[in-house]
């Protein structure tokens, strides 16, 4: 299967968010991949802080009180003192494309010595499609010098619209803090050259670092949670948009791959804090994860505001039993939404009509999904 052609307008089609509490000297390694694309830098902590960039780069920068400013009564649904704040970025850019790293993330190099250009990876991940209904052994049927194998049923080679790129990371892996804390010298120095789709109904701990989306599928749905500051989880902001994508995805046929590009991640965050941070969610997932297998959304609900207001409900119903964060989770994913399309109007959805619903989506119209 022959590669995508990367749009030559990319850089019209896509921007790149970055939260900080640090400097962004790391763009300057970046600097040949990122150059020619806007980023959305999302300063969190202390807003009196100047973040310098290196010169040459073209971006928008928000601090908290540029986040209140805009959002005004909905700013509390945005995370303060967390990386999940990095979700505003996503809710003001108006590109098709979004692609977030975090500023302690360099340029990797694969086993031939060369430098990876992750976000080109990233978008041939998005611009081919995702097989999530019937696993291809010999992994991504589009890349280079692979293909679907025998057995593949033909009438399903099309695929399904990839929403979801998710990368990995070399030298510090994302571990918990307890892994972390038993393996404090763990360093990850497998290059496993593969893409792959994640099967339709399985669920996956979406990692933030290196992490790219089709804003247009999916963005009303990459909400980070309620995290940092004053609330009694941090660390789950990513693993909480992935799940709730995941969902919405498999039920309105879109793919999530997972796998290349790799990123180098340089510093290790401090297991201690850390461990504080994800106490709570180490317990609670045992009891999310099966509610997040277990939600139904209803055929009705084809646009992802429709699927992501509907699990908003589910989790005020079903998981205010873990604790009463969850109501306050709930709220905070129906603001979200709701400043989501007072922001993107244009794309505030009438439900995909058939004939606009790309083909899987026509599956689940037709109930065939
Ligand atoms: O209060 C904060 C803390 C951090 N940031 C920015 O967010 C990213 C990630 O921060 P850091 O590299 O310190 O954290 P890690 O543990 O390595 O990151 C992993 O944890 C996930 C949980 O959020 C995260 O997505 C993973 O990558 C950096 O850019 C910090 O500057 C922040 O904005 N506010
Ligand atoms: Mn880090």
């Amino acid at each position: 299967m022959g590669h995508p052609v990367v749009p030559s307008n990319l850089e019209e089609e896509l921007d790149i968010v970055i939260p900080t509490i640090r400097n962004l000297d790391f763009l300057e390694q970046w600097r040949p991949f990122f150059q020619r694309y806007h980023l959305i830098v999302i300063q969190d902590g202390d807003p009196k802080r100047t973040v310098k960039l290196p010169q040459g780069f073209d971006y928008e920068l928000y601090t908290r009180l540029d986040i209140e400013k805009i959002l005004g009564d909905k700013a509390w649904c945005i995370s303060f003192k967390d990386s999940a704040c990095r979700c505003f970025g996503y809710m003001v850019s108006k590109k098709r494309y979004i692609y977030t790293i975090d500023d302690d993330c360099f340029v990797a190099k694969d086993p031939s010595g060369e430098s990876i250009n992750a976000l080109q990876q990233h978008i041939r991940n998005l611009l081919t499609p995702s097989t999530p209904r019937f696993f291809n052994t010999l992994y991504d049927p589009f890349a280079e010098g692979a293909d679907f194998v025998r057995g593949y049923p033909f009438s399903w080679r099309q695929g399904a619209p990839t929403a979801v790129s998710h990368g990995l990371w070399l030298n510090i892996p994302d571990y918990d803090a307890p892994t972390q804390m038993v393996k404090p010298h763990e360093r990850n120095t497998r290059y496993v050259d593969a893409v792959m789709t994640i099967p339709k109904g399985t669920l996956f701990p979406m990692c933030g670092m290196n992490l790219a989306f089709d804003r247009e599928l999916i963005g009303p749905a990459m909400y980070f949670g309620l995290m940092g500051d004053g609330q009694p989880l941090g660390r789950y902001d990513d693993m909480w948009a992935g799940w709730c994508s995941k969902v919405i995805c498999d039920h309105l046929g879109l793919g999530v791959k997972t796998g290349k590009p790799y990123i180098w991640h340089s510093k290790a965050s401090n297991p201690f804090v850390n461990l504080k941070k994800e106490f709570h969610g180490i317990f609670w997932q045992e009891d999310i994860i099966p509610f997040f297998e277990d939600v139904q959304l209803p055929a009705s609900a084809t646009s992802v505001a429709e699927c992501y207001r509907h699990l908003a409900k589910e989790v005020r119903e079903k998981l205010q039993k873990l604790d009463g964060y969850f109501l306050k989770l709930a709220d905070a994913m129906e603001a979200w939404i709701d400043a989501w399309e007072q922001l993107n109007p244009a794309e505030a959805p009438a439900a995909l009509s058939e004939s606009k619903a790309p083909p899987a989506q026509h599956a689940l119209a037709n109930g065939k999904a």
